[in-house]
């Protein structure tokens, strides 16, 4: 039986115009020193500056592996809860929230999972190894990816954070459920560049 790898991870940190910064280069880099011992087969990015510039710093570690923007990657609310689902602190932020942004997002969000979120695909060639590859995303897709992983209701990504270029690694496997083998770490980063991303008083 094959195994897909997920490498997912938020890009480096940004500043206010969503630019990647200097520390955000340093974050990228570092995580790109730790998958390079892992056979990439393929790094997929955002469409967003802040993913492409992490993807493309990180990639230098993994000469072999193509880098390619992937739509569904895009930062995207991927569900807006109802009323009773909704987390008093989150609650300003989905107020008057556009339906038609938010049927956006749930169409983003369950083409990121069809594309993504499976186990490898049954051609002589993805029967014959394991996969490996690194996503290279935001925040709420690393959540909704972990929430789907659990089968938890939608609404559970909610506060599922994730640092500048954390690994969270996930495994597809033909009938068996997904499996986390670890979210949010960060144990590439030296401790001043870790927790970006993070609010301050948030940061254990
Ligand atoms: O704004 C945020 O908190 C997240 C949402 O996904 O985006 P980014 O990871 O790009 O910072």
């Amino acid at each position: 039986m094959t195994t897909r790898h997920l490498y997912l991870a938020r890009h480096g940190a940004a500043d206010a115009f969503g630019e990647l910064t200097g520390i955000g280069h340093r974050q990228a880099s570092l995580l790109g020193e730790r998958l390079a011992d892992v056979p990439v087969d393929a790094v997929w990015h955002s469409p967003l500056p802040r993913a492409v510039a992490s993807a493309r710093e990180l990639a230098r570690h993994l000469p072999n592996a193509p880098v390619t923007e992937a739509a569904e990657l895009v930062d995207h609310v991927p569900y807006v809860p109802g009323p009773a689902e909704t987390p008093p602190s989150w609650a300003g932020f989905f107020d008057g929230y556009d339906d038609a942004e938010a049927a956006s997002g749930r169409r983003l969000a369950e083409a990121l999972v069809a594309r993504f979120a499976k186990a490898p695909g049954t051609t002589v060639e993805e029967t014959r190894r394991d996969t490996h590859e690194v996503l290279v995303t935001h925040a709420y897709q690393i959540a909704w990816l972990v929430r789907h992983a659990l089968d938890a209701p939608p609404a559970r990504w909610l506060g599922l954070n994730s640092a500048n270029t954390a690994l969270t690694v996930i495994e597809y496997r033909d009938g068996l459920p997904p499996t986390i083998v670890m979210f949010n770490d960060m144990s590439h980063l030296p401790p001043d560049l870790r927790w970006t991303g993070f609010p301050e008083g948030m940061r254990p």
